[in-house]
């Protein structure tokens, strides 16, 4: 029997109690997105999904329980459920993990994995707060008991907000558990390049056997899946492999799984039927955390003073503050001075201005370059000699606007959003094959950017 009898007055008492006894950002995280109704001499706890549930249980599960009934004069035990329904019971924790006496990992296939980690990004060098938690925790549950539990598992969020450096997170966790692990970090453009090469020289025997062998695939930028059928079929049939086998898979996407445009619907829902979990722009607080630590890998002690007034910045790509300390310390370092508030400011001032460059500017550029009007680029005519200034356009636009697919698409005359995204992977992949075009743009960048300065990595 249902009581609804009090409830919502109830539950507000004991999330009050609960944010008295437990930190702000686990609070946050983990324990305001839960609503709770009483059945009887339960309280049943509704959670966005499992791996929260599997979280409180192991985190909250005695405090919450005791807490519930204080407030509710009477004992009560907790069940849980999610969107879903009722949560089954846990699956036993496995003794030995399915990796722990794993195959032989194939001589090729470690050595084309192994180089693309980057050691750096690791969980250790990854600064949570409030805007990353369940991602973090998410990527660290896979990576202790990977296979079935949140498999696939999708991180998705803006640009420069973390999510490679939680892929290879995983992949360097995978390693260090187990050095023969099969991990393979891959992004879906070499994905796919890899794909047509196997399908051109007669090989793709050998490329799936690669894939669908794997422990673990981390799967950078399935954005760029947009209207590549060929590269959705073979993933698909990745995925059944792997899930079969057990396999982890790691994705991440700048959007999240439902706005993903032009990915045929099997394999959208493949992707949301494991765990999400997205990343929010860093607070100023997390934000000079992540500065300090990277000053710190590169080994200067950056001051709080200077890290704040980066973090203040009106920038949450933490891939762009990254760039101006980078830049900061290079100055430094060339003119033997100390950091300071003053040199920060004299170093960032050009860049900030560098990065207000408008879709108006670079339709400009880019038809003034080509000799075609502005108004061909926002037409919709296909022929050569305007679709790829336009995609040009649209590749700039997406580097140096910091505007979304959408808002070029609207600004190009209404395009819509997956036109955008095809048009810039199209001149990505061209400029891997075509030296002149990547410095053909590369010019506009300059151009764009006045000045012509070169970012210091
Ligand atoms: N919480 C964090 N702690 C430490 N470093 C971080 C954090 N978030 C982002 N970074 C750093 O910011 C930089 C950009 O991150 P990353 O490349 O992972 O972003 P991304 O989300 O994959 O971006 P994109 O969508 O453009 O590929 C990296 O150097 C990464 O280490």
């Amino acid at each position: 029997m249902q009581s609804d009898i009090g409830r919502p007055v109830l539950w507000e008492q004991v999330r009050q109690t609960m944010r008295g006894q437990v930190d702000h950002r686990e609070f946050e995280t983990w324990l305001a997105p839960l609503a709770m109704r009483l059945e009887a001499d339960w309280a049943v706890i509704s959670a966005p999904n499992r791996f929260f549930v599997d979280w409180i249980k192991d985190h909250y599960l005695s405090q919450l329980e005791q807490v519930i009934s204080q407030c509710a004069a009477r004992p009560l035990r907790l069940r849980f459920e999610t969107g879903n329904g009722p949560v089954p019971a846990s699956r036993p924790v496995e003794a030995q993990p399915a990796l722990a006496q794993p195959a032989p990992a194939a001589p090729a296939l470690t050595s084309l994995a192994q180089p693309t980690l980057k050691p750096g990004y690791t969980f250790e060098t990854f600064i949570v707060g409030t805007c990353n938690e369940l991602a973090h925790a998410a990527c660290r549950a896979v990576a202790q008991q990977p296979g079935r539990q949140y498999n696939p598992l999708l991180i998705f969020g803006g640009a420069g907000l973390g999510k490679t450096h939680l892929l290879h997170a995983v992949g360097n966790a995978f390693y260090q558990r187990d050095p023969r692990a099969k991990v393979l970090y891959t992004t879906c453009e070499a994905f796919t390049n890899e794909l047509i090469q196997a399908v051109r020289f007669d090989s793709i025997g050998r490329f799936q056997e690669k894939y669908r062998g794997l422990d673990c695939l981390l799967l950078d930028d399935i954005q760029f899946l947009a209207g590549r059928e060929r590269t959705q079929e073979e993933l698909f049939h990745t995925f059944n492999a792997l899930q079969e086998s057990g396999g982890q898979i790691v994705l991440t996407s700048d959007d999240p799984p439902r706005e993903l445009q032009g990915v045929v619907k099997r394999l959208r829902t493949r992707f949301e039927g494991g765990l999400t979990a997205d990343l929010q722009p860093p607070p100023s607080e997390i934000m000079v955390a992540i500065l300090q630590s990277k000053a710190l890998a590169k080994g200067m002690d950056l001051s709080d003073q200077v890290a704040m007034f980066l973090a203040r910045q009106p920038e949450s790509n933490v891939r762009v503050l990254e760039g101006y300390l980078n830049r900061i310390i290079a100055v430094s370092r060339f003119q033997g001075v100390e950091v300071t508030l003053e040199l920060a400011r004299r170093v960032v001032g050009p860049l900030m201005a560098q990065r207000q460059v408008s879709v108006e500017e670079v339709l400009q550029t880019v038809a003034a370059r080509y000799g075609v009007r502005v108004g061909e680029l926002k037409s919709s005519r296909k022929t050569r000699d305007v679709t790829r200034p336009r995609q040009v356009a649209m590749f700039l636009a997406r580097q140096l606007t910091g505007q979304s697919y959408p808002e070029i698409g609207r600004a190009l005359g209404g395009k819509d959003h997956s036109t955008v995204v095809k048009g810039v992977k199209k001149i990505q992949g061209q400029m891997a094959r075509e030296a002149a075009l990547a410095e053909e743009i590369r010019t506009l960048e300059r151009e764009l950017l006045e000045g012509g300065e070169t970012p210091v990595d």
